[in-house]
This record gives C-alpha cells, sequence and structure tokens, in this order.
C-alpha cells in the first residue's frame, strides 16, 4: 500500500522504514528540513537500533526506493493512508497539548481536499479518549470540506513500542490495536498491518477509536504505577537492610505480577510515562474523578531523584565537591534526555552546592539543552578520576564493566540508581533499593 507518515520523530522514523520493509511505499513529512535531508541521504534522524539500517535499505542510494521523505504535505494525495505521528506534549498543568496534532489535521485536511478518492487517516500518536473524534476529526472535514465515514475515514492505532528498542518491538509486538468507527477505515488497517500481523502472528484487538486511545494510557499507567509499586517497595526494603533485587526476582515468579518492570531505583522517565501519567490524570479530573493510585505512582517517582542524592549526602559533604554522574539518557540505548532522572538528579546536587561532571555515551549533545554549568567527560573513567562522589542514574551496559576506574576517585563512594555496579572492595557502594 502507499502510506504517508506525518511526522519523523521516534515513533515516525521506526514506523516508516519498517512499513517500507514490510513492502510497502511510504512517504515521511516532516516540517525539520534537516530531518527530510537526512532520511533522503539514507540516514536516521535519531539513534535506534537497527533503524539506520532500514533507513539505508530502503532510502539511501543503493535503497529500493521505498522510503522517502519531505516537507511537503502535498505528498499525501499519492497515497491511500495517512498516520499521523506528531509530538502531543502537555500543558503545564498536565493536561494534553493537541495544538500540534491539529495543526498537521489541518494541513492534511487542506491538500485532502484535493483528493479525489477515498483516503484513511489514522492518529497513531497517544491522545486522551476523544480526541481523535472531537478534535482531529472535526478539523479534517473541515479543512478538505468532506465529511467523514463518506470521502475519508479515521482510525486510532496507538503504538506501544519503547526507545532503544523501536525497530524489534515495532516489528514484534505483544498487540496490534485497531480502532476506528468506521467499516472502510478498520478495511485499509487490516490492509496495512496484515504483512506484519502475518510475519508476528501478533493478536489484533478491533476496538472504536475511544477504547483505542484508552488502551494505550492504561498500558504506560499500568507500566508506569508497576514501577512505582517496586519503588515503594524497595524504599520500605533499604529501610530494613534487605535486597529489594532479591524479592522482586520472587514475587516476579508470581504469573499474576510478572517478572517484567520491576527494576527499582531512580524512577521512571522519558518522553511518555511522564506526560502520559498526567494528560490521564488531568483528563479523569475534568470528568470528576480523582485518580489516586496514579497521582501515587507520580509522587512515588517525584521523590526517587531526590532520595538518590541524599544517599550520596550520608556519604559525602556535597557543597564544594565534584561528584561524577554516570548516565544522562533516560533509559539506555537511547540518546533521548526528554524528562530523564539525570535532569532532577543534577539539579538537586547543584542545588547542594556540587559541582557535576557527567559521562554518557550518546546522549551528551542532547543534554546540552537541558541541563546547565556541568562538565562533560568523554568517558565514564574521566569523570570518575578525582571525583568525590559518583552517581549512577542509566542502566548502560559499559558501566557494569568498570572496575580499575574506581580507584582514581578522590573519594571512592558510588551511589547506584539503576543496579548495574558491583559492590566491590575499595569502594563506598550504596544502592538506592537495595
Ligand atoms: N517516543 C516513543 O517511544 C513513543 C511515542 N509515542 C507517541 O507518539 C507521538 C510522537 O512521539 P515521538 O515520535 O516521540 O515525537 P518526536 O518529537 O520524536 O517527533 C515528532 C516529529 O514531528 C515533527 N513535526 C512537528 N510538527 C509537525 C507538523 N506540523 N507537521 C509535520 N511534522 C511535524 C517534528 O519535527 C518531529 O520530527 C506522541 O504522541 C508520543 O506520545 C507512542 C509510543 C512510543
Ligand atoms: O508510550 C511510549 O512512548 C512508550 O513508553 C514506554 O517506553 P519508553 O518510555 O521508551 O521506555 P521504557 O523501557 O518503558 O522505560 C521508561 C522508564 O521507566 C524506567 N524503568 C523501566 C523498567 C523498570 O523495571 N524500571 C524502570 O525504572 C526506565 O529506566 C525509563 O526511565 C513504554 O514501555 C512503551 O510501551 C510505550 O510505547
Amino acid at each position: 500500500m502507499r502510506l504517508s507518515i506525518i511526522g519523523s520523530g521516534y515513533v515516525g522514523t521506526t514506523v516508516a522504514a519498517c512499513f517500507a520493509d514490510l513492502g510497502h511505499e511510504v512517504v515521511n513529512i516532516d516540517i525539520d528540513e534537516g530531518i527530510v535531508e537526512t532520511i533522503n541521504a539514507g540516514d536516521a534522524p535519531i539513534h535506534e537500533e537497527g533503524l539506520d539500517e532500514l533507513v539505508a535499505d530502503h532510502a539511501g542510494p543503493e535503497g529500493t526506493g521505498r522510503l522517502r521523505a519531505t516537507t511537503d504535505y502535498a505528498a499525501v494525495l499519492d497515497t491511500d493512508v495517512t498516520f499521523l505521528c506528531l509530538p502531543t506534549p502537555q500543558n503545564d498543568d498536565g493536561s494534553i497539548d493537541l495544538s500540534i496534532m491539529e495543526a498537521g489535521a489541518s494541513h492534511l485536511g487542506e491538500v485532502l481536499a484535493d483528493k479525489p478518492d477515498w483516503h484513511t487517516v489514522v492518529v497513531k500518536s497517544t491522545v486522551v479518549p476523544g480526541s481523535t473524534e472531537d478534535a482531529i476529526t472535526p478539523i479534517l472535514e473541515a479543512e478538505s470540506g468532506k465529511t467523514a465515514g463518506e470521502a475519508f475515514g479515521v482510525g486510532m492505532n496507538p503504538e506501544f513500542l519503547r526507545e532503544g528498542t523501536a525497530v524489534s518491538d515495532f516489528l514484534n509486538p505483544d498487540k496490534v490495536v485497531l480502532g476506528a468507527d468506521d467499516e472502510r477505515a478498520l478495511a485499509d488497517m487490516h490492509e496495512v498491518f496484515e504483512p506484519l500481523v502475518s510475519r508476528a502472528d501478533a493478536p489484533v484487538v478491533e476496538t472504536d477509536t475511544r477504547t483505542a486511545e484508552m488502551i494505550k494510557y492504561a498500558n504506560n499507567a499500568f507500566l508506569a504505577a508497576k514501577i512505582s509499586l517496586i519503588n515503594d517497595l524497595g524504599n520500605i526494603c533499604k529501610e530494613f537492610g534487605i535486597d529489594s533485587y532479591e524479592v522482586a526476582d520472587a514475587i516476579g515468579l508470581d504469573d499474576r505480577i510478572g517478572e517484567q518492570f520491576l527494576r527499582s531505583g531512580v524512577g521512571w522517565g522519558g518522553s511518555c510515562f511522564p506526560k502520559d501519567v498526567a494528560a490521564i490524570i488531568a483528563a479523569a479530573e475534568e470528568q470528576g474523578y480523582d485518580p489516586a493510585v496514579l497521582n501515587a505512582a507520580v509522587a512515588v517517582n517525584d521523590r526517587q531523584p531526590g532520595r538518590l542524592v541524599d544517599l550520596l549526602a550520608d556519604h559525602v559533604a556535597l557543597d564544594g565537591a565534584r561528584i561524577a554522574v554516570l548516565g544522562l539518557a533516560f533509559k539506555p540505548g537511547t540518546d533521548d534526555m526528554r524528562n530523564s532522572r539525570a535532569i532532577p538528579v543534577i539539579e538537586s546536587l547543584q542545588a547542594r552546592g556540587a559541582t557535576v561532571t557527567a559521562y554518557d555515551p550518546v546522549a551528551t549533545e542532547n543534554a546540552r539543552d537541558y541541563l546547565d554549568d556541568v562538565t562533560y567527560a568523554d568517558s565514564a573513567a574521566a569523570a570518575l578520576d578525582g571525583a568525590d562522589g559518583a552517581v549512577v542514574v542509566t542502566d548502560w551496559d559499559e558501566f557494569a564493566a568498570l572496575d580499575d576506574a574506581f580507584d582514581n576517585m578522590a573519594d571512592p563512594v558510588v551511589v547506584d540508581g539503576r543496579r548495574i555496579i558491583e559492590r566491590r572492595d575499595g569502594i563506598t557502594y550504596e544502592g538506592l533499593t537495595w
């Protein structure tokens, strides 16, 4: 099929490259000319394992030609289905900010006015229940002068990929959720996903758009709350001198609990859990419901960075100290700094008079946009050299291999927020929840 993917960020680029790999003809539309040029040169605009290869295979000079990028929305006219993969950030009060989606829908609607035949528009961005029906569809209708269900169809297809493993998550989904209030839109979505579903043998959940929207929030809120619960329990373990990872390993054997997402530590960050939990809380409150568990999940998450710094302060006088921060990205495998726990950790260290030398294998450039007065080291060993203490914020594998580097610290105190460093002789080691 011929697909247009609007937005070439983490989701849009991954989805576009994977659909091209599955045999579709795909055009990526983004307002950022740099991103468009990068894709057309055969390179991935973001750091994701396997993405460079896919973009090179299909958009590069030697590629199949099944993937290209443009800034021109008119490219939609030569396609059958459009996916909206635009950002859905939060307002100051935590509620969803749909303005970018609305702007995208408006451009798309203008173009659809000139489309002679049927077209299906699929909302892939994470949007609160009712957004597709009440906000996006009316804009498409107003700008195109056409009626949804007659000239074009609208569907909602939430995305569950994780950053760092985006390509493999997209190609091996646990489920594919197809939300539509229109039979033809649903049929188009089935046709788009057919090569993926048959290859991955993934279950398909067919539902209406509102339920599809809610499934996405329920999925993220459940996972975020699961981490906050294990963090809460981990904090209790720490008070008792118990290793929360031993406890987590045991409870994870209960199928009803499951072993995944039980890694306690400095908490959840990233571009989605924080904003999505905030958005569904705000949406629930707007309906007059107080989501007590989700509010508690946020409260526990907000406390973990401060607990990490407090633990370091138990061993190191922070005022005037130089602290090494290992890891900046919100999780390993990505250069994404959005809502990284490194931000509150570093700000708290600085507020307490410490200076910070930080190291991350890939996120340093992005970190410069989020943090002030940080010195960036070229390696973990260089960050640790002469430091008065260290905290671990991201569980990059390479930190597990550190050994002699700790010997060069002025004071070898290591507070681990991710359980990646092994206890060893010669260092004072504290785990956040163990
Ligand atoms: N990042 C992730 O792992 C996941 C994100 N999501 C959801 O997917 C949506 C997109 O997220 P990301 O891909 O992370 O966003 P992103 O910020 O990485 O990328 C968005 C892209 O849209 C472009 N853009 C902005 N306005 C535009 C416009 N009017 N027309 C065309 N392009 C425009 C930007 O230049 C950027 O390249 C959000 O709703 C997010 O919650 C869902 C699952 C996973
Ligand atoms: O909606 C989204 O954008 C995505 O949000 C998350 O994916 P992502 O944010 O990329 O990363 P995760 O692997 O879920 O990690 C999120 C945060 O939780 C933390 N985490 C994760 C697992 C765990 O056991 N403990 C823990 O603290 C990570 O360090 C990270 O800061 C979801 O896992 C995806 O299914 C979803 O599509």
